[in-house]
């Protein structure tokens, strides 16, 4: 494998790979509802706001514990109705939670399009998540060998399903660009340690642009300030979970980041 990564993300990925081995190809048993247009919702220009954002719902994170909230349908209406361009989330149950259900859920429940959040390892998992109604895939790219991430990049075109492509580094995000990737995402934490460092997306953004359709930053952003940092640096969008997901009511707490002039 040329992207090694021997540590936490390691560790789910074989996890993953032993979970789809035990249980075979799911077939799916819901009719696919018309899809979202996923890309078109990072890059609109929505006036009034610093910038698009995918907001997040998960039960737990490795990095942030339990948080206070499981009606995740209520969050998500909550974050759709402070301006979310889309929403985010969790299907891995081991490490935050969640399950293919809360994705059916959340997606009937608002009208943007939904992104399932997990660590995919094969091309059928993709067809899977289509057929059950995401509008977009997370496809992490430090974890999964070219041929692959490039299967899985094609797989999800052929099933119009949007393939958002994380990579933690320059590197790896060249390795996305090059496997296909139209949407890519730079994540802040790094998942073989779990740390966090904002200023990762910020240096390796400028660093891409002009190569790759759409750009998000991924990860640990706090602060309104934080937004107009991303969007600065080139960012279209924004991928926000934690820090919302504290607060007593997270899409109220969207809402303010959003507003102008609104230190954190
Ligand atoms: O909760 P945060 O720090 O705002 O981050 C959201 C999202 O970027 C993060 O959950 C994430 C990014 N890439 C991942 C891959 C797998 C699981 C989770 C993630």
């Amino acid at each position: 494998m040329n992207a090694p990564a021997t540590d936490k993300l390691a560790a789910i990925f074989a996890r993953k790979r032993r979970e789809l081995a035990a249980r075979g190809p799911r077939v799916a048993e819901h009719p696919r509802p018309p899809g979202r247009d996923f890309a078109a919702a990072l890059t609109r220009h929505r006036p009034g706001l610093p910038i698009n954002v995918i907001a997040e719902v998960k039960r737990r994170s490795p990095s942030g514990g339990d948080f206070p909230h499981s009606d995740l349908v209520a969050v998500a209406r909550g974050y759709e109705a402070a301006g979310a361009c889309a929403i985010s989330v969790l299907t891995d149950d081991v490490d935050f939670g969640g399950s293919l259900e809360d994705l059916l859920q959340v997606r009937a429940a608002v009208s943007v399009p939904v992104l399932r959040k997990d660590f995919l390892v094969a091309p059928q998992e993709i067809e899977e998540s289509a057929a059950l109604g995401a509008d977009a895939v997370l496809l992490i790219a430090d974890a999964l060998e070219d041929g692959q991430l490039a299967e899985m990049v094609a797989t999800a075109k052929a099933c119009r399903v949007a393939a958002l492509v994380e990579a933690h580094t320059q590197e790896h995000a060249e390795r996305a660009l090059q496997a296909g990737a139209e949407l890519v995402g730079i994540n802040n934490r790094d998942l073989a340690t779990l740390r966090t460092d904002i200023a990762t997306a910020l240096r390796v953004i400028p660093l891409l642009r002009g190569r790759a359709q759409t750009f998000v930053a991924e990860s640990g952003l706090k602060t309104h300030e934080d937004f107009v940092a991303a969007r600065s640096a080139g960012a279209d969008a924004v991928l926000v979970g934690e820090s919302l997901l504290r607060a007593p009511h997270p899409g109220q707490a969207l809402a303010r980041l959003l507003a102008p002039g609104n230190a954190s």
